[in-house]
C-alpha cells in the first residue's frame, strides 16, 4: 500500500510566451484546494498528492510533461490541464491509460466531443457558452441581420460555426462573415460595403485594439451601430499598450469607437458574494486567500497586474474538489465490492469507468458558481453581458442557458438615444 495517498497528475502553463499563461495563478488555487480537501478529509482517511510540471502552453512539452508522469512512479489516477492545445494533445493521448482528464482552463469548442475525447471534462466552460447568449440579447432587441468579424483562429472558426447554426435555428440572417490574420482593414471595409450595423466581433485581445481602430476610421461605430466583443479582456484594454502594438489611433479616439460595445462572457466567480460554497468559503474568502497567496510568491497584484489565470483560478480550485468529491464516491463503491481506488493501473478500465461516472454525475456549489458537466463533458455555467458606458463596463445582465432564464437590469444605454436597428429602413414619405 501506498500509505493512503491517492495520487494525480497536473500540467500547467506557467512559462513560455505564446497563448494562456494561466497557469502562474491556477497551480497556486490547486495548491490550496489540495490543503482545503486534504484538511477536510474529504477522501476519507486519504491524503490527494498532486505532482505537476510547466506546459508553456505548448502541446509538445504538455505531451512530453504527461508521459514522465505517467512513466515514473507512483501511479496516477486522472490528470488535470490547462489551455486548449495541450488539453486536446493529454485528452486524445489520455484515454490509452484509461486517465480521466479535468481541464481548468481550455475554451475551445472542438474539445466537446466524445469520439475524440472519451474521458475529457472541462470546469472551464466552451467558448460557445456566449452564442445562446448573444442570440437572446439579439431576439430581445429585434436583430435578425446581423455580420459577424473574426480572427482566423481555431477557437474563433468553430466558435462561429456554432452561432452560424444558433442563427439558423432562430431566423437570425448572417449577412457577411469576415475574417483575418492580423490585419483587420479589409475585413472591417467589407462590412461597412454590407451595410452591417450588429456585428459580433471575434478575436484576442490585440486584435481587438486593431479592429476598434479600423472602426473609428472607418466610422463604423455609434448610435447606428451595435458590437459584440468578447468580455474577459481586461477592463480597460481599449487604451492599453496602442504605443506597443502601433496603434494608429489616441485613446479618445479608442474611447469613442468603443463607447456602447456590449460584451458577453462565462462567469467565473460565484457572484454571490456572501454565499458559502463546498469548502466554507465564500468566494470574497477565495479571493483574499489567493491573493495573499500570489503575493508572497511575487506576484502584483493591483488592477491591471493580475497574474494569468487570476480569473480562471476558482476553475482549477473547483477542479481538485470534483476530484476529490468523485475519487470519494469511487471508493465507497469499490469497498462494497470489496476492491480499492488504489488497485487502479493504466490498463484497469473497470475503475477507469466507475471514476469516469463518479465525475459525470459530480455537481456542487463551488467558489466558480455551481460545478456540473454536460454529458459532454462541458461546464455548465452561467453568462454576464455588460455595455460600455461612458468608458466603463457597467453590468447589464445575466443569462442562464440550462433554464433559457436572462435577468435583465434595464441597464442598458443607446448612444442616439433609441435601440439601434439591424439594417437601413427607409421612410416612403406619403
Ligand atoms: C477566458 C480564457 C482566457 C479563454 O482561453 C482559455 C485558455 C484556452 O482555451 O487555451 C483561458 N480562459
Amino acid at each position: 500500500g501506498n500509505n493512503n495517498v491517492l495520487h494525480i497528475g497536473g500540467i500547467f502553463p506557467i512559462g513560455g510566451k505564446g497563448g494562456w499563461q494561466g497557469g502562474q495563478a491556477c497551480e497556486p488555487a490547486v495548491r490550496l484546494a489540495l490543503e482545503d480537501v486534504n484538511k477536510n478529509n474529504i477522501l476519507s482517511g486519504y491524503q490527494l498528492k498532486l505532482h505537476w510540471n510547466d506546459s508553456e502552453c505548448d502541446p509538445g512539452l504538455g505531451a512530453s510533461v504527461m508521459y514522465d508522469l505517467l512513466y515514473n512512479k507512483p501511479q496516477k489516477l486522472m490528470l488535470l490541464a490547462g489551455c486548449s492545445t495541450v488539453c486536446t494533445t493529454v485528452a486524445e493521448a489520455a484515454k490509452m491509460w484509461n486517465l480521466v482528464v479535468l481541464c481548468y482552463g481550455a475554451s475551445s469548442p472542438a474539445l466537446s466531443d466524445r469520439n475524440r475525447f472519451p474521458t475529457l471534462f472541462r470546469t472551464h466552460p466552451s467558448a460557445t457558452v456566449h452564442s445562446p447568449t448573444r442570440i437572446t440579447l439579439m431576439k430581445k432587441f429585434e436583430w435578425y441581420r446581423i455580420a459577424i468579424i473574426q480572427q482566423t483562429e481555431e477557437v474563433f472558426i468553430s466558435t462561429v460555426e456554432d452561432i452560424e447554426d444558433r442563427c439558423k435555428e432562430n431566423g437570425i440572417e448572417i449577412i457577411t462573415r469576415q475574417s483575418f490574420l492580423s490585419d483587420p482593414t479589409d475585413a472591417v471595409k467589407n462590412l461597412r460595403r454590407h451595410d452591417a450595423r450588429i456585428i459580433v466581433g471575434l478575436f484576442y485581445v490585440v486584435a481587438a485594439r486593431k479592429v476598434l481602430c479600423e472602426m473609428y476610421k472607418q466610422q463604423l461605430y455609434g448610435k447606428a451601430y451595435v458590437w459584440f466583443f468578447i468580455g474577459w479582456y481586461e477592463d480597460n484594454w481599449f487604451e492599453l499598450n496602442l504605443d506597443k502594438e502601433g496603434i494608429k489611433c489616441t485613446r479618445e479616439q479608442m474611447r469613442i469607437a468603443a463607447e456602447g460595445h456590449i460584451t458577453t462572457e462565462a462567469l467565473m466567480w460565484n457572484q454571490n458574494i456572501n454565499q458559502k460554497t463546498i469548502s466554507g468559503m465564500t468566494s470574497e474568502d477565495f479571493r483574499k486567500k489567493l491573493e495573499r497567496v500570489l503575493q508572497d510568491e511575487g506576484h502584483a497584484i493591483d488592477k491591471h497586474l493580475y497574474p494569468e489565470g487570476y480569473q480562471e483560478a476558482p476553475l482549477a480550485y473547483d477542479a481538485v474538489w470534483a476530484v476529490a468529491l468523485a475519487f470519494n464516491k469511487t471508493m465507497s463503491i469499490l469497498e462494497k465490492q470489496g476492491k480499492s481506488i488504489t488497485s487502479f493501473n493504466y490498463n484497469n478500465k473497470e475503475i477507469a469507468d466507475h471514476i469516469y461516472s463518479a465525475i459525470n454525475s459530480t455537481q456542487f456549489l463551488g467558489i466558480s458558481g455551481w460545478v456540473a458537466f454536460s454529458s459532454q463533458g462541458d461546464r455548465i455555467a452561467l453568462t454576464q453581458i455588460e455595455q460600455v458606458i461612458d468608458g466603463k463596463y457597467v453590468k447589464l445582465g445575466y443569462y442562464d442557458t440550462q433554464f433559457d432564464n436572462l435577468t435583465w437590469l434595464g441597464k442598458e444605454r443607446w448612444i442616439g438615444g433609441k435601440i439601434p436597428q439591424d439594417r437601413t429602413v427607409i421612410r416612403r414619405v406619403l
